[in-house]
């Protein structure tokens, strides 16, 4: 279990923070900290203010997701999936979102417009070698076992 800290940046108060629609979603639903609506239209990218910062512990991260829904009726994605929340930000968590649908799509205020899933990231070392142990695959990739 972590505890995560959420913090509703001004003018903001009124807006849920990030919320799980079941008991057992693995995604916190994101709602737009729009002022008025925004509109994307076909091919359009805008970054959309969440309305909060966070503090998470440092074995995290947080990565920023599509909602099916929105994607499948409306071709709303986000442009960087996932998006990757670093623990150590403290700024304004933003949604990249891109229109890939044929029509203008319009995000109010409140709407909820992606997911955070929370992941723990393992602690890597980076070592430099010459030579790397043999595998079975060993350079083969891009489908060369066939499509
Ligand atoms: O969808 C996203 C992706 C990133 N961020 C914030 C949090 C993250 O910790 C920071 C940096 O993100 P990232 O490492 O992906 O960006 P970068 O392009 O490598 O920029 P930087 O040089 O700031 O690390 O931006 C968001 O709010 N939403």
């Amino acid at each position: 279990m972590y505890n995560v800290l959420f913090k509703r940046l001004p003018g903001n108060e009124e807006l849920e923070l990030p919320s799980k629609m079941s008991e057992l979603a693995a995604g916190f639903d994101l709602r737009a900290a729009v002022s008025e609506p925004v509109t994307l239209s076909p091919g359009e990218r805008k970054l959309i203010p969440t309305g909060f910062a966070m503090a998470m512990p440092g074995e995290l991260e947080a990565q920023i997701r599509p909602r099916s829904g929105l994607a499948y009726k409306h071709g709303i994605t986000c442009l960087n999936t996932p998006g990757t929340i670093d623990a150590d930000y403290r700024g304004e968590v933003k949604v990249l979102l891109v229109n890939l649908g044929q029509e203008p799509f319009t995000i109010e205020r409140g709407e909820r417009i992606a997911q955070m899933v929370f992941q723990v990231v393992p602690v890597v070392t980076i070592q430099e070698a010459d030579e790397l142990p043999d595998s079975v695959r060993g350079a083969g990739g891009f489908g060369h076992t066939g499509v």
